[in-house]
């Protein structure tokens, strides 16, 4: 299998109006004719392609995009995801918008999806051609479909199938005759996106989004060739730094989660960049991958360092308030660039012994999962010193779900990865119930110890009033056996 890296373009934002009238400098720029990028003072960064202020949406679609839209009709998946700052310019290149309404990376890729399928029916390369799309949005780590929006409120659950592969168990998937048909859905959809106001952008996404446009094409040739293929397109939140946005309340809790996930996209990107690496210089030792520390990652999986064609679209903004925040992005996106995909086009299996070998190679690596799951809570267990009866006991249930639920080993893998799941979810509900008691713990003593001294300044007092009048040293013996009482 041939392997491709990921591939990294660059765009930079113009100075936007509000930013010329309070006076920014530009801090980053494109060096004229090159991929390559400078930061002010003296940093220079290479990628794959870079966009300056004045470049249109139609030029940065054909230089990177449009390529691999031709691989997807060959039966390659494909990904474009947008990572950068809040307010960088990640939805209006994925999605189009702006005063010019030029059109995004998605209408783009709408329209010649059908327009090179239209090519290929009437050329009769291929006989019969679907197309489908699923709209999801992660809110708060939970998915929500944004083409059911009578249910979009309840989440859907993600999981893994008997290939490995991530699936989102009830995302729907319609039908779409035309590029037109699909642009109307999508816009339609995106208005019950997680959106909000902040300083640093008026409309700004407080959700990940994954567009996916499924082609199934068929030959109605001897052996009914089938060809399935996908392209998925990722609008991710921004990172931002509370303090800038101005954040609080709902927002500021949507600001943690949107950090949290993108830092477990920070450390996927740095784990599969090191495993690349490791490879290079003939010293290839097994990386752990955390795909599964967030949903995001997970649902990303085929794209980091899996079968997909990729373009990780970094954005920037110029100004040079956004200086650290720009070197930050620059700096992942120069790592992202390491990743190796091994693009292959998806087969159809319908060998029962090839589908039973893959189920178990994935229920042994599951077993193993399950394995570190379990010391996690062993060590975890380990940790709590003094515990009290009634928390002994809700460790020991813990304990024995755990055990319950290795026991069960269903002979379908994909039940085990369920059940692998459920212990993840588990054990989270083990961690928190876990610190929420060592915080009551440590409240309680750091009580304790100012009732105690309290108590030794009232006895002090107490011996100086025994020599006092009859009246006080009735009151200061009352006083410390109250205090007596509330320390127990
Ligand atoms: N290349 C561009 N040309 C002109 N205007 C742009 C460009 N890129 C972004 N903008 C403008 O910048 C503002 C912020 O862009 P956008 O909302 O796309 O940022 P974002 O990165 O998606 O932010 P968030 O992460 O907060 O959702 C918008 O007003 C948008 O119209």
């Amino acid at each position: 299998m041939s392997e491709v890296n990921i591939q990294v373009a660059v765009r930079i934002r113009p100075l936007l109006p509000k930013e010329l009238l309070r006076h920014h400098c530009e801090c980053v720029k494109v060096i004229p004719g090159s991929a390559q990028v400078t930061v002010n003072p003296d940093r220079l960064f290479t990628f794959d392609h870079a966009f300056g202020p004045s470049a249109s949406q139609d030029e940065v679609y054909r230089a990177c995009i449009q390529p691999m839209v031709r691989s997807l009709l060959d039966g390659y998946n494909a990904t474009v995801f947008c990572y950068g700052e809040t307010g960088s310019g990640k939805t209006y290149t994925i999605s189009g918008g702006g005063q010019d309404d030029e059109g995004g990376i998605i209408e783009h890729v709408a329209r010649d999806v059908f327009g090179y399928l239209d090519e290929k029916l009437k050329s009769n390369e291929i006989d019969v051609a679907t197309v489908h799309v699923s709209y999801l949005e992660l809110y708060m780590e939970e998915v929500r479909d944004l083409l059911d929006l009578p249910t979009n409120q309840k989440g859907l659950n993600v999981r893994d199938d008997i290939n490995g592969n991530t699936v989102v168990v009830g995302a729907r998937e319609s039908a779409v005759n035309s590029a037109e048909e699909l642009l109307s859905l999508v816009e339609m959809s995106s208005a019950a996106r997680q959106t909000c106001t902040t300083r640093m952008n008026d409309k700004s996404s407080r959700s990940h989004t994954v567009l996916t446009i499924l082609i199934n094409q068929q030959c109605n040739n001897d052996s009914n060739t089938l060809c399935s293929s996908k392209f998925c397109l990722v609008d991710l939140a921004g990172s931002e730094r509370v303090k800038k946005t101005g954040n609080t309340g709902k927002h500021f809790k949507e600001s943690i989660h949107i950090n949290t996930d993108l830092l477990a996209v920070g450390n996927v990107i740095r784990a599969l960049s090191d495993r690349a690496l490791n490879f290079c210089g003939k010293t290839r030792k097994s990386t752990f991958i955390p795909f599964r520390d967030a949903k995001i990652t997970r649902l990303l999986r085929d794209s980091l360092g899996g079968t997909s064609h990729t373009l990780m679209m970094t954005c920037v903004n110029p100004s040079s308030n956004s200086l650290a925040e720009t070197l930050n992005v620059l700096y992942f996106a120069s790592k992202a660039r390491h990743i190796r995909n091994h693009p292959a086009k998806q087969p159809i299996h319908t060998d029962p012994k090839y589908n039973q070998k893959l189920a178990r190679a994935r229920i042994s690596e599951l077993e193993n999962e399950v394995k570190l799951l379990k010391e996690e809570a062993a060590a975890l267990l380990a940790k709590i010193s003094s515990p009290s009866p009634s928390f002994k006991q809700e460790l020991q249930d813990w304990q024995e779900r755990l055990t319950t639920i290795n026991h069960q080993h269903p002979e379908d893998g994909a039940d085990f990865s369920l059940s692998a799941l459920k212990l993840k979810d588990e054990l989270n509900k083990c961690k928190e119930a876990l610190t929420l008691k060592e915080q009551q713990k440590q409240q309680k003593d750091a009580e304790n110890c100012l009732l105690k001294r309290q108590l030794q300044i009232l006895l002090e007092e107490n011996k100086t009033y025994l020599q006092g009048s009859g009246e006080e040293r009735k009151c200061s013996h009352l006083e410390v056996r109250r205090m007596n009482t509330d320390t127990e």
